[in-house]
């Protein structure tokens, strides 16, 4: 089965695309498949040795908060490779539309260059992007977040975060008419740094579910679901309706070192979770029911955003009726070809040019 395509994603929200959902009983009658609302970063992608991120303090394969001045400061020691839109949920957003789905995306940028090319690159990926941009001295003090990303010689990624205008997302950045317009809204545990931001998720949330759509959340690092446990433990037992969750990140919420643990855990606490185990692929429980799905090789150049295509590649085949090995496939698809080169975002168009 092809993928839907919309041909009108920047026309104005009164118009409601129709849907045919025959034996999904998921939300009928929305304009999109998939609202992705995150952290707006621009990601810059450097190649450094091995030994680098432990010798500059950084844990290796995980992402840190830093200030501006830090930024500045690696920013200029790296040889840049790549800059790039990136941002967890606006990458799954953009290899969503990729595939097929019909996606839109709510994040704060700063009315400057890195901004505008954010908003650009979603525009080109067919993504429709409403945020208002910060101007003038608020978006002067609050620049477009950049990630530092450091990919070492075996393909893996530390990431060093400055949030910048991000810090500004509020729960008046949740525009409701398409958080209701969309099937099922994918927010990053990310957002929970941001202070305002965790209030907006909730707010995001709420409103999905109000208009009887479904919300899903990514818990994005080990080292963030350590800082807002309690939190991710009340949203995974009362809030969400899909968890992804790769295995750093669903044992430390369970603060365990046995994923077999943590999978029971989360098997008893939610209906529907998504876990993957990067090459030895994902497995998904719904209702205690595990599916266990395999990776798809391939040459690691680069780890940067596997996690956040395969939620892509899955969540494609979750609003278009897919089952759910079917569903696990495509994410592992999607994510084998973000990895096998620089950049969380595909370089080519993954519905025509692969096997769905
Ligand atoms: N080395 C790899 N080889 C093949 N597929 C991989 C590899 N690493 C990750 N993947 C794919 O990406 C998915 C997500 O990777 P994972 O590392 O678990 O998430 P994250 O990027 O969030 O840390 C895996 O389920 C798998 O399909
Ligand atoms: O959101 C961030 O702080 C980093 C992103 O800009 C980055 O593109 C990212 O999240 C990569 O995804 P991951 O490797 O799947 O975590």
């Amino acid at each position: 089965m092809a993928f839907r395509r919309c041909g009108c994603m920047r026309d104005g929200l009164t118009t409601v695309v129709e849907q045919n959902m025959e034996n999904s009983g998921r939300a009928a009658e929305c304009r999109f498949d998939l609202l992705g609302i995150g952290n707006a970063i621009v990601d810059v992608l450097a190649p450094v040795e091995a030994d680098f991120p432990q010798r500059n303090g950084m844990v290796p394969g995980s992402m840190a908060l830093i200030d501006g001045q830090r930024a500045q400061t690696l920013y200029n020691q790296i040889r840049r490779e790549k800059e790039m839109g990136g941002g967890s949920a606006a990458n799954t957003c953009v290899v969503a539309s990729n595939m097929g789905a019909r996606v839109a995306y709510l994040g704060k940028v700063a009315d400057d260059a890195p901004g505008q090319a954010f908003g650009a690159d979603l525009q080109a990926a067919g993504v429709y992007f409403p945020s208002v941009p910060l101007q003038g001295d608020e978006g002067d003090h609050n620049p477009t977040a950049r990630c530092i990303i450091l990919v070492t010689p075996d393909g893996q990624r530390t990431m060093n975060t400055y949030l910048g205008a991000c810090v500004t997302f509020s729960p008046e950045d949740v525009l409701a008419d398409v958080v209701q317009a969309s099937k099922v809204i994918y927010m990053e545990g990310y957002l929970f740094d941001p202070p305002a931001a965790q209030e907006a998720f909730r707010t995001a949330a709420r409103i999905a579910h109000e208009a009887g759509r479904k919300v899903a959340l990514s818990l994005s690092d080990r080292f963030c679901v350590d800082r807002h446990r309690a939190a991710f433990h009340d949203l995974v037992r009362g809030h969400v309706d899909i968890l992804f969750a790769n295995e750093d990140e669903i044992c430390a919420l369970y603060q365990t070192d046995d994923f077999d643990e943590a999978a029971r855990r989360v098997a008893a606490e939610t209906h529907f979770a998504v876990l993957t185990r990067s090459e030895r692929g994902s497995v998904i429980i719904q209702d205690q029911k595990r599916i266990v799905i395999e990776s798809v090789r391939t040459q690691v150049i680069d780890t940067t955003g596997a996690g956040d295509a395969y939620a892509a590649g899955f969540l494609a085949g979750w609003t278009s009726d897919r089952t759910l090995a079917e569903c696990g496939r495509l994410g592992s698809v999607a994510a084998s070809e973000v990895i096998s080169h620089y950049g969380a975002r595909p370089l080519i168009n993954m519905r025509q040019d692969m096997d769905f």
